[in-house]
């Protein structure tokens, strides 16, 4: 006889959500899209067509005894904190008590860091701390407030994420947290896009979460198999106890499931890396969090100056004011400051003071010396309106530090000495030519930004249709195909990044070859940053800027806030012989485009008016209905794609031939190409065009100056003019 099983039917939230184990690795690793993934076992998912659509209903199977996240709560020791736990956990069994950083990494020694940090630092070969981190970590160690500014790529977030993580690893070694309580947060990272806070977020857990390195007795990292998720499918389930971590980060950003987001903070997270616009929706709703914002330890705004310009002003601004040791200001939502009364000081917290960070690539000189001088001491300020600028927002941070420290080692003129830049100058017609010229001449992985979200949707199929991988990425793309891009543009050795400003910022992708500015960038900071996603962490970098005759005064303004002139940087040398036939290419494709986008809006218009008649219960005329001249058309359109599909499919497979070049008698004549092709000293699908690095094809400067003596003097001719918005 079977025994009758029990169920009972539980919301959502009230499941047993548990995270689940991804692979890490420093940087963006967002499996496809997927912002965080959770399971839940011993629940049957039945799915029920209904009017409004598929509903799943989730029943909990009693007879396997799985308790509910309500069952889980009331239990002690089984908080878990944040998306990565079951990583942590499973790094905390093996945590890190001693490690020989004298001999292993003497460079670091000194700052006395905890050994798990250490142990992670060395597992990932940084063997030296760069500039930033060897000025900032001892002064924040020290207690001190920081005002970090160093060039893209020089590896700001650990300079100031390995000081916090050194603070709450140490307290957590040696009291660790009351067990049934949610941990209070204790640092919050704020960044202006979801991208780079998903980033930081990834970048400090891997340093918590070291899995490629273990310690023996003496303290010796030893080589151990990195666990993944099939890994851990294959041996039949999660294997990992469950226990808290001694610190957990975790990520908040918009775009992100708001049910998740809860779990997330309802299981305790140390350090929080969000959005600003995402935390403010949640600090809202959650009383709890609020009151630990109030009593941070931590508060660190990276990339400051770009959080003004994401449009996150208000909500900034409103969480900066909790942070403040006087509530006594009026907050930007007056409802919510009725519900928020002030803690009466921070004095109150178990913590010493908050120390805040902020830190970005382009912070003004004059924005830094005001910072240093604004402040006074407390409950003095005056201007408690909202604030308006990026000036006024900073100058109301709360530094607790009466002289916070300002480390500038921005390189003069904004450019990283690992960085070559060339330029193109050519009629806007002719910009597409010459980046698909650019593209096939020099493979690798290339970012290409555009001012304008219509300009990617105009570029990304045509360079589709070209063959080239391409991947678009801008504001207007949902979240997770944001990430699938990002992730995809990242997985392909030669891909190319269409984005808007969007992916200027924060952005650590590895070995980015190349940055195109298919458009001149509006700001000085944005030309920084946008050049800053490559050439990173001291590695060999190239940035290409394309500018038409209409964007020459914006160029030399451009430059010369930085300190330069346009003609300092080399023009990039093009094999124009070639342009033409690539200009055939692209008119087919444009073509192709046009015609299928032409055939997808009829299908669009059809689709649309029988729901529209649907709804409103009207009939469609016959002759609508009966589709005979819309299939007449479709036919017409369709033969007419067919053949230009194999235009275009003759036209790429016809070799591009360097000028003086036969492809008749490849093996004699004045240039023998034959020898060449063998040894695979040309170009891929370009014939006698010498495989070169981009940064190794400019026109010499002084070559350029003596023979286009004219052209020279209309790119220096024109003085004072200003940048245009
Ligand atoms: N000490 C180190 N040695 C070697 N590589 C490092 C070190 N510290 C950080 N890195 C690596 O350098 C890269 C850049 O670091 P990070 O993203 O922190 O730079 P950043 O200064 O914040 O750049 P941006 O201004 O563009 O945001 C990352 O891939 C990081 O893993």
């Amino acid at each position: 006889m079977s025994k009758k099983r029990k169920t009972r039917h539980v919301a959502l939230d009230g499941l047993s959500w548990q995270p689940v184990v991804r692979t890490h690795a420093a940087g963006l690793d967002f499996d496809e899209g997927l912002l965080e993934l959770e399971e839940v076992v011993g629940v049957q998912v039945e799915y029920h067509q209904t009017a409004n659509g598929r509903v799943a209903t989730f029943t909990v199977d009693d007879s396997k005894d799985i308790p509910t996240a309500v069952e889980k709560q009331a239990r002690p020791q089984t908080t878990i904190a944040s998306g990565e736990v079951t990583q942590t956990a499973f790094a905390e069994r093996r945590t890190i008590t001693a490690f020989d950083s004298n001999n292993l990494l003497p460079e670091w020694h000194s700052f006395s860091l905890h050994p798990q940090l250490y142990a992670a630092l060395y597992s990932q070969k940084f063997v030296n701390p760069t500039p930033i981190q060897s000025l900032t970590i001892p002064k924040a160690l020290g207690g001190c407030d920081v005002i970090g500014v160093a060039e893209t790529g020089s590896g700001k977030t650990l300079a100031y994420g390995l000081p916090i993580l050194h603070e709450l690893l140490t307290s957590a070694t040696s009291s660790p947290p009351p067990p049934k309580s949610r941990r209070p947060l204790r640092a919050l990272i704020l960044a202006p896009t979801r991208e780079l806070a998903l980033q930081v977020s990834a970048h400090l857990n891997t340093c918590l979460n070291h899995h490629d390195a273990t310690t023996t007795a003496d303290g010796e990292p030893q080589k151990q198999k990195r666990k993944t998720t099939s890994d851990r499918g294959r041996e039949g389930g999660p294997s990992v106890p469950r226990s808290p971590p001694l610190v957990s980060v975790a990520a908040i950003v918009g775009g992100m499931s708001t049910q998740k987001q809860r779990r997330i903070l309802e299981r305790g997270v140390d350090v929080l890396v969000a959005t600003p616009g995402r935390l403010w929706d949640i600090l809202e709703e959650d009383d709890e969090l609020a009151e630990d914002v109030k009593n941070l330890r931590y508060l660190v705004l990276d990339e400051a100056d770009r959080m003004i310009e994401a449009g996150h002003f208000a909500q900034l601004d409103s969480i900066l004011r909790l942070t403040r040791r006087q509530f006594n200001e009026v907050v930007t939502d007056p409802e919510f400051r009725s519900e928020h009364q002030p803690a009466p000081s921070n004095d109150a917290s178990p913590w010493p003071a908050m120390q805040t960070f902020v830190f970005s690539a382009t912070l003004s000189k004059e924005l830094q010396q005001n910072l240093k001088k604004r402040w006074q001491p407390r409950g003095v300020k005056k201007n408690n309106g909202p604030a308006s600028t990026l000036d006024d927002l900073l100058l109301r941070l709360d530094f607790r530090d009466s002289e916070p420290e300002i480390i500038n080692i921005s390189p003069e003129g904004g450019v990283v000495s690992t960085l070559k830049e060339n330029r193109i100058e050519c009629l806007a017609t002719d910009k597409d030519v010459h980046l698909y010229h650019f593209l096939l001449r020099y493979p690798g992985r290339t970012l290409v930004f555009l001012s304008s979200i219509d300009g990617i949707r105009r570029l990304t199929p045509l360079l589709e249709l070209l063959g080239l991988p391409t991947f678009p990425l801008h504001s207007q793309l949902e979240q997770r195909q944001r990430l699938k891009n990002l992730d995809c543009f990242k997985s392909q050795a030669h891909s190319i990044l269409l984005a808007t400003d969007i992916a200027a910022r924060g952005l650590d992708i590895p070995s980015v070859s190349h940055v195109v500015h298919y458009q001149i960038p509006r700001t000085v900071d944005a030309y920084i940053h946008r050049n800053g996603r490559t050439a990173r962490a001291q590695r060999r970098g190239f940035s290409l800027l394309i500018c038409a005759p209409d964007e020459r005064r914006v160029a030399r303004a451009l430059f010369g806030s930085l300190g330069r002139q346009v003609t300092d940087v080399e023009e990039m040398n093009v094999e124009h012989h070639l342009l033409d036939k690539l200009k055939r290419r692209l008119r087919v494709a444009k073509e192709i485009d046009a015609v299928q986008h032409r055939a997808n809006k009829a299908i669009h218009e059809k689709k649309w008016m029988r729901v529209t008649a649907d709804a409103l219960d009207v009939e469609l005329d016959s002759d609508y209905l009966s589709d005979n001249g819309a299939d007449r058309s479709s036919r017409v359109r369709d033969s007419r794609l067919v053949r230009l599909r194999a235009d275009l499919k003759e036209l790429l497979s016809q070799p591009l031939v360097a000028r003086g070049v036969s492809t008749r008698y490849i093996t004699y004549g004045s240039r023998p190409v034959a020898p060449a092709i063998l040894a695979g000293e040309y170009q891929e699908g370009m014939i006698g065009v010498e495989k070169t690095d981009a940064s190794a094809n400019a026109v010499p400067l002084k070559e350029k100056v003596v023979t286009n003596a004219v052209e020279f003097e209309e790119w220096t001719g024109i003085q004072h003019c200003t940048m245009s918005a």
